[in-house]
C-alpha cells in the first residue's frame, strides 16, 4: 500500500481533498470514526463534491480506524480539538517514517502531534480554500484559495507534491510554514472574536478601529516574542485589508457560534494568550477579549477551550 493516502475525516476540507485526489487516480482511503458513520457513508454511495453547482459522487474506499493496513501518508482533516486524539487512535497503524499532513487552523494541535509521534514526518498545512458540508458526505467547494504546505524541521519538498498537481489541488511548498500559520492565527484572532462579540459581519469592525488597533499591536508583540518578525510586520494593514476584502462575510467563528458548533478558539486566541504568558508579555486586550468570548461561548452552551 506504499503511496496510498489515508484521509482522516470526510468533512469539508477532507472531502475536498479526497475527491480531487481520487478523481486524479491517486490511491486513497478515507477513515470514518465508527461503524455507524461507515454504514451511512455506504448508504450515500460515496462522497459527493459540488462544484459550480454540479454534483458528482466519488465511490472512495472507506475504512475504520481499527483497520489493519499500515498507514504511510495520513491527511488529518478534522478540527484542531479532535486532531491529537484522532491520530492516537491510528498510531498503531502508522508505518515507520510515515508522513502526517495536518490541515488544522490555528496552532498547538500540530506541535502536540509532532512531539508525540517523532518518528513520523509532520507536514503543516495552512489553507485558505473554502468548503462546507451541505449534508453528510456532500461537500460544496465554496471558495478558491491556496494551500501552503511546509515542514518546520526538514525543508525538503516531498516527491508526492506531483500528485497534488495531478489533482489540481493548489499549493505552495513553503520554507517558513510557521510564519504563515502564525500570521493566519493573528488575523483570525484580530477579526473573528470581535465579529462574534459585536454580532456583526467583518466589514462592520471598521466602524471601531481602536480595539482593532490595540489588538493588532499586542498580537504583533506576541509574534515577535515567538520569533515571527516577518509575520508581525505590517499586521494591522493586512488585517484591515482582509476586513475590507471580506466585508460582507461572517467570520468562520461567527458562523460556528450561530450554528451551535464548537469553535477552535483554544488554538487561536487561547494559543496567542498562552504564548504571551510563556514569554512574560502583558496582553490585557487579548486576555479580556478571550475572557469575554469564553463567557459568551459558555452562555451558548459551547466549550470555551
Ligand atoms: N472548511 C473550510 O473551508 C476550512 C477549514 N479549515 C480548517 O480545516 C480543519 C477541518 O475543518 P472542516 O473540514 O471545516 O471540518 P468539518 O467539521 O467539516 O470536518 C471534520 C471531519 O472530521 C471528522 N472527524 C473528527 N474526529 C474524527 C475521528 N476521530 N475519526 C474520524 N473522523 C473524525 C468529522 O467526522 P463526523 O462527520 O463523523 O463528525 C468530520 O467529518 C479545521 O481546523 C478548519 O479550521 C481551514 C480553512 C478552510
Ligand atoms: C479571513 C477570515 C477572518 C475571514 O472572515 C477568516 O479566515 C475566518 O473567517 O476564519
Amino acid at each position: 500500500m506504499a503511496g496510498t493516502w489515508h484521509v482522516l475525516g470526510a468533512g469539508s476540507l477532507g472531502g475536498l481533498w479526497a475527491t480531487r485526489l481520487f478523481r486524479a487516480g491517486v490511491p486513497l482511503r478515507i477513515i470514518l470514526r465508527n461503524p455507524q458513520r461507515l454504514a451511512e457513508y455506504h448508504a450515500a454511495g460515496g462522497l459527493a463534491l459540488i462544484e459550480n453547482g454540479a454534483s458528482r459522487v466519488y465511490p472512495i474506499l472507506a475504512e475504520l480506524p481499527g483497520a489493519t493496513t499500515p498507514i504511510e501518508r495520513l491527511l488529518v482533516a478534522c478540527k484542531a480539538y479532535d486532531a491529537e486524539a484522532a491520530v492516537a487512535e491510528l498510531a498503531p497503524r502508522l508505518a515507520k517514517q510515515s508522513e502526517i499532513l495536518l490541515l488544522q487552523n490555528g496552532l498547538g494541535s500540530q506541535q502536540a502531534i509532532a512531539a508525540r509521534w517523532p518518528e513520523s514526518r509532520c507536514i503543516f498545512v495552512s489553507s485558505t480554500e473554502g468548503a462546507y458540508r451541505q449534508a453528510d458526505f456532500r461537500v460544496v467547494h465554496a471558495g478558491r484559495g491556496q494551500n501552503w504546505l511546509g515542514d518546520p524541521v526538514n525543508h525538503q519538498a516531498p516527491p508526492w507534491l506531483a500528485e497534488l498537481d495531478m489533482a489540481e489541488i493548489p499549493y505552495v511548498w513553503a520554507d517558513d510554514i510557521m510564519a504563515i500559520l502564525w500570521r493566519k492565527l493573528a488575523i483570525n484572532c484580530a477579526i473573528n472574536p470581535l465579529s462574534v462579540l459585536s454580532d456583526c459581519r467583518n466589514g462592520e469592525l471598521l466602524n471601531h478601529p481602536e480595539p482593532l488597533h490595540r489588538l493588532c499591536n499586542e498580537l504583533s508583540e506576541v509574534l515577535r516574542a515567538c520569533g515571527q518578525r516577518a509575520a508581525a510586520d505590517g499586521l494591522e494593514a493586512v488585517v484591515l485589508r482582509i476586513i475590507e476584502a471580506t466585508a460582507q462575510n461572517y467570520s468562520s467563528m461567527y458562523q460556528d457560534v450561530r450554528s451551535g458548533r464548537r469553535t477552535e478558539v483554544g488554538f487561536l486566541l487561547g494559543q496567542a494568550c498562552r504564548a504571551a504568558r510563556q514569554h512574560g508579555l502583558a496582553t490585557p486586550e487579548l486576555n479580556e477579549l478571550f475572557e469575554r468570548l469564553q463567557t459568551l461561548l459558555r452562555c451558548h452552551g459551547l466549550p470555551a477551550d
